[in-house]
């Protein structure tokens, strides 16, 4: 008889595990001359004067990069003019069923003074100085990837939104963005 069973008992039916689709948000870092700008985030419940690079939720209609353009500009006062897209990482939260997906983009030039807005206060750090005890748990992991000039994927794994509780992180060859704007 063809399709016999492995098993004793019919297999059950797969449980309807619910996909939420990831949250977009971009990631920017001014890297130029040895020198990062980094933003003092000056809101934000348990983030306030904490560093990070400048982003946000990517918005319908608008692509990933002109998100990360947009966001730069809001929060820096610059307008970005060279910018690579280098890194993709996901965070799961076991206090938040939607995961995290942030597209980091390094900018090597732009134009305007950075200035600050109500979110953030920019600063230049030199690449041996970066504040990781006042950034996110998973900065201090990353960013070595990122200072040294390379692509990367990870995915950190948090607890309580904050605990970063583990993660892989990988160093690629290419990344690829979505050209349409989202949907
Ligand atoms: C979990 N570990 C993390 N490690 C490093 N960076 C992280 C991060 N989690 C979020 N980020 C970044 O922090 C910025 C603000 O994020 P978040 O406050 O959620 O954005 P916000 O909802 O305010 O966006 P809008 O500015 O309103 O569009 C944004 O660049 C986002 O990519």
């Amino acid at each position: 008889m063809a399709g016999a069973a492995t098993g004793s008992s019919p297999a059950a039916p797969a449980a309807a595990v619910p996909v939420v689709p990831p949250k977009l948000l971009t990631l920017v870092i001014p890297h130029i001359g040895g020198r990062l700008l980094l933003g003092k985030k000056l809101r934000g419940f348990g983030e306030a004067g904490y560093y990070n690079g400048f982003g946000g939720k990517v918005e319908q209609g608008e692509t990933i990069e002109a998100s990360a353009k947009r966001e730069l500009l809001e929060e820096a006062g610059i307008t970005a003019t060279c910018m690579q897209h280098c890194g993709l990482l996901t965070f799961v939260f076991d206090d938040n069923p939607q995961p995290w997906e942030v597209h980091v983009f390094r900018v090597t030039a732009f134009g305007g003074e950075p200035a600050a807005s109500d979110e953030m206060a920019p600063r230049y750090f030199a690449e041996a100085e970066v504040p990781y005890e006042r950034m996110w748990a998973d900065d201090v992991h990353w960013y070595p990837l990122f200072l040294a000039g390379k692509l990367f994927e990870g995915t950190f794994h948090f607890h309580n939104t904050h605990t970063l509780v583990g993660h892989t992180l990988t160093e690629v060859h290419s990344l690829s963005l979505p050209a349409q704007p989202l949907q």
